[in-house]
């Protein structure tokens, strides 16, 4: 379990993390969403405890950054964000210097640097010179020496940057292995990313959190949708009981679709509505709750954002 609270960097009067707390169960796949220059880096630096935070704590488990650095480090396997790697090195070469780094003994060495290279699809490139490797087996590289000693909790700061679109697909694939034995932290500013691969979002907007949410919590219902052939079904659908609320959300080749809210829950108003509609003998062509997906909840901050510059 990690657990982050009141974290805050400045960078003189540039505050880049804000009064930052959440908290990651073991296991997870969280998604740092936001766009450049939001506060991502800077949290991940200090989550790895190579940056001190101006304020506020991290403790992973029962250790604390502040007095147990050496103790998570050896917990964490980060990539940092453009994928720092010594490039006249050789893969092999650099994943064993990583692994001595690491304090990884003889004995383990073999096994583990086999281990790491075949999930990261590396082996077929194992005695090449890295500058000689394209960005996407760079940025493997970057990943194999972050899971090298087997941290539980693995830190990648924009790990598809850069990638062509098989290099993603490679690489969603390869963070999916992976959660399946440590918890995930993936910063990044494409949504898309975090709707393939994470279970949980948090949206940081100008070094604060604006939203923690599980993505099965965000396509749950709202609002109840509602599509007739009747222009006049809103007044109807007003006077329903438990609606409170009626918008008109589209009218296109003679349907029209109303989005209704009230006291109680989508679901809870949808029979009596049904009834409403089928009493005037009209048709229902669609009744169901709107899900509220990510990318219109990324668009609204963005907007309110927008609205308070
Ligand atoms: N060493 C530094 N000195 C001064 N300002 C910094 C430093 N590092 C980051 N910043 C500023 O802090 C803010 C947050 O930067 P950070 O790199 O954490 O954002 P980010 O969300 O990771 O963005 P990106 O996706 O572009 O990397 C930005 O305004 C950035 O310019």
């Amino acid at each position: 379990m990690i657990h982050v609270e009141h974290l805050t960097r400045s960078y003189g009067p540039l505050k880049a993390v804000d009064d930052v707390s959440f908290t990651i169960d073991d296991g997870e796949i969280v998604g740092l969403l936001g766009h450049n220059g939001a506060g991502k880096t800077t949290i991940m630096k200090m989550m790895t405890g190579f940056l001190e935070p101006t304020a506020g704590t991290i403790r992973v488990g029962e250790l604390a950054m502040a007095t147990d650095r050496q103790s998570i480090q050896a917990m964490i396997g980060y990539l940092p964000e453009n994928c720092p790697v010594y490039p006249e090195m050789t893969v092999a070469g650099y994943l064993e210097y990583i692994a001595i780094l690491h304090g990884v003994t003889s004995d383990r060495l073999g096994p583990l640097l086999v281990d790491t290279l075949e999930r990261t699809a590396l082996m077929d490139k194992a005695g090449q010179t890295i500058a000689t490797l394209s960005r996407g087996y760079r940025q493997r590289v970057g990943v194999a020496q972050a899971i090298l000693h087997r941290p539980r909790i693995i830190i990648l700061d924009e790990p598809t940057n850069g990638l062509d679109p098989t290099q993603i697909q490679h690489m969603r694939g390869l963070i999916s292995e992976l959660a399946k034995e440590a918890t995930l932290i993936i910063s990044t500013h494409i949504l898309q990313e975090v709707q393939a691969v994470c279970d949980r979002v948090i949206i940081i907007q100008h070094g604060r959190k604006v939203l923690d949410a599980r993505l099965d919590e965000l396509s749950a219902g709202q609002r109840l949708l509602v599509t007739t052939d009747r222009a006049e079904a809103g007044a109807l659908l007003r006077a329903v009981a438990g609606v409170s609320v009626v918008e008109s959300v589209a009218s296109v080749d003679g349907r029209h679709s109303f989005a209704l809210s009230g006291e109680h829950t989508a679901e809870a108003l949808a029979p009596t509505v049904a009834s409403a509609i089928t009493a005037k003998g009209w048709p229902l062509y669609g009744l169901a709750p709107e899900t509220r997906n990510l990318e219109k909840i990324f668009s609204e901050i963005n907007m309110a954002a927008g609205r308070e510059q």
